[in-house]
């Protein structure tokens, strides 16, 4: 919240960590429960409670102002004097939430005070540099601090596949970054693999409805999933620590740097498993590298070395592998001290121009995918991986 009032009521008021802090939530909370959401945040209000962590002041700001709209409805107190310098923010904040419903400000509540959760208490607990799988994730490791929220792919031994369950929890990951009070997001993968892409076995799963009902299921979630990518607010980054595959390479084309190992390979074999892009690559791909070169990654699979990938614009800097993690988080955390304000309107400024045609490129990937995926070419190279006759 860029605010200069406020940032001015900080310098001139020492004491603005009581004025904007757990008590003005706490003051409204003795409305009571009708429904189960409602239950859900008077959880996370007590929540932040004991919250052992000051969050700063531009979160407890946006808790402010979702509790009134989750609990008031929009603003509609006149707006406090220029000199009210606190309560004027308190407005500002609130006031930005517009129409929002009210349900809508309940749930965007808690999301928060979950992610803050999760964030404070990894923050104040983890040596620095050190992960701790936080236990709200089955298939990802997910850590705050310094102003990164990192989320990691934790399926090692899997090479990091991305499974029904982690493309549903990338999402939630996502949206709760988007949220927390960190300044950029960083992507990797744990184990020497980035990640495979898709896991294959995610097509054996066939519902009652039959493989028809399965590929429409699949493209809806594969338009979600892509949209969040499209959405994200924040900078991401990728940091990609070893070879990627599929899905895992096309949605770079999403992010706002790609920092990638000289271990690293950049592979998209979708011919050689009866697919086509997705990812928003069939658009991405040819802003980046031209039609030539993203042709021969999309279409004959060509797999990229990390230098490849630099010098065709889909990685920003490869660094030897020896020094890969040192070298990016030094650069990472450097980045995270920029004010997360400007950061985000930048970004904002940059993909606006183009989410209209990212939202349809990637309807578009999705609902040519659902047919491939019913394709006899497709279901032989699925059914070869699984008995092994194919290693790519
Ligand atoms: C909701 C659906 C949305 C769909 C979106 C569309 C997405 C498309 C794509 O992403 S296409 C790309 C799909 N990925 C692949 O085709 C890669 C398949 N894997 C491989 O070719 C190889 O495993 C390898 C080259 C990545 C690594 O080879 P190697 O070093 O020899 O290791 P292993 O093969 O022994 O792998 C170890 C272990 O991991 C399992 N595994 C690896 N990748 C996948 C995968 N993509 N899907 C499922 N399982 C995977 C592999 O089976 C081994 O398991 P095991 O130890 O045998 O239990």
């Amino acid at each position: 919240m860029a605010n200069p009032a406020w940032r001015l009521a900080q310098r001139s008021c020492p004491s603005h960590l009581q004025v904007v802090s757990f008590p003005v939530v706490q003051l409204h909370m003795n409305r009571t429960a009708m429904r189960a959401s409602q239950k859900d945040f008077e959880n996370a209000v007590n929540q932040v409670k004991l919250l052992k962590k000051d969050p700063g002041n531009e979160v407890k700001l946006k808790l402010y102002a979702l509790y009134k709209q989750a609990t008031e409805g929009p603003c509609d107190m006149p707006k406090p004097g220029v000199f009210d310098l606190i309560n004027k923010a308190k407005w500002d904040a609130w006031n930005t939430l517009g129409t929002l419903p009210k349900e809508t400000a309940r749930q965007n509540y808690v999301d928060l005070v979950s992610s803050l959760s999760s964030s404070l208490e990894s923050s104040s607990q983890v040596e620095p540099g050190t992960d701790r799988k936080s236990t709200a994730y089955e298939t990802l490791m997910v850590t705050s601090e310094d102003g990164i929220t990192k989320i990691t792919l934790n399926r090692p031994a899997k090479k990091n596949a991305i499974n029904i369950e982690m493309y549903h929890e990338i999402m939630r990951a996502l949206k709760a970054a988007s949220k927390d009070d960190s300044s950029i997001t960083v992507l990797t993968g744990n184990g020497d693999y980035y990640s495979s892409g898709n896991d294959l076995t995610n097509f054996t799963d066939i519902p009652p409805g039959g493989v028809e009902e399965k590929a429409k299921n699949s493209a809806i979630l594969l338009r979600e999933f892509v949209g969040c990518f499209i959405d994200f607010p924040k900078p991401l980054i990728a940091m990609v620590n070893g070879p990627a595959v599929g899905i895992s390479v096309t949605i770079l084309g999403l992010f706002d740097a790609v920092y990638a190992s000289d271990r690293a390979t950049f592979h998209t074999p979708f011919s050689h498993l009866g697919q086509s892009p997705e990812g928003c690559s069939s658009y991405t791909f040819l802003k980046i590298m031209g039609p030539a070169k993203a042709t021969e990654m999309l279409v004959f699979g060509k797999k990229l070395t990390a230098g490849e990938a630099c010098a065709q614009g889909l990685v920003t800097e490869v660094f030897p592998d020896s020094t890969f993690q040192k070298e990016v988080w030094t650069r990472l955390k450097a980045f995270a001290k920029l004010p997360p304000n400007a950061m985000r309107i930048s970004k904002e400024v940059i993909r606006n121009r183009e989410k209209e045609k990212l939202h349809a490129v990637n309807a578009e990937e999705c609902s040519v995918l659902q047919e491939r995926w019913l394709s006899d070419e497709c279901m032989n190279a699925v059914v070869n991986f699984l008995s092994r006759k194919s290693n790519l």
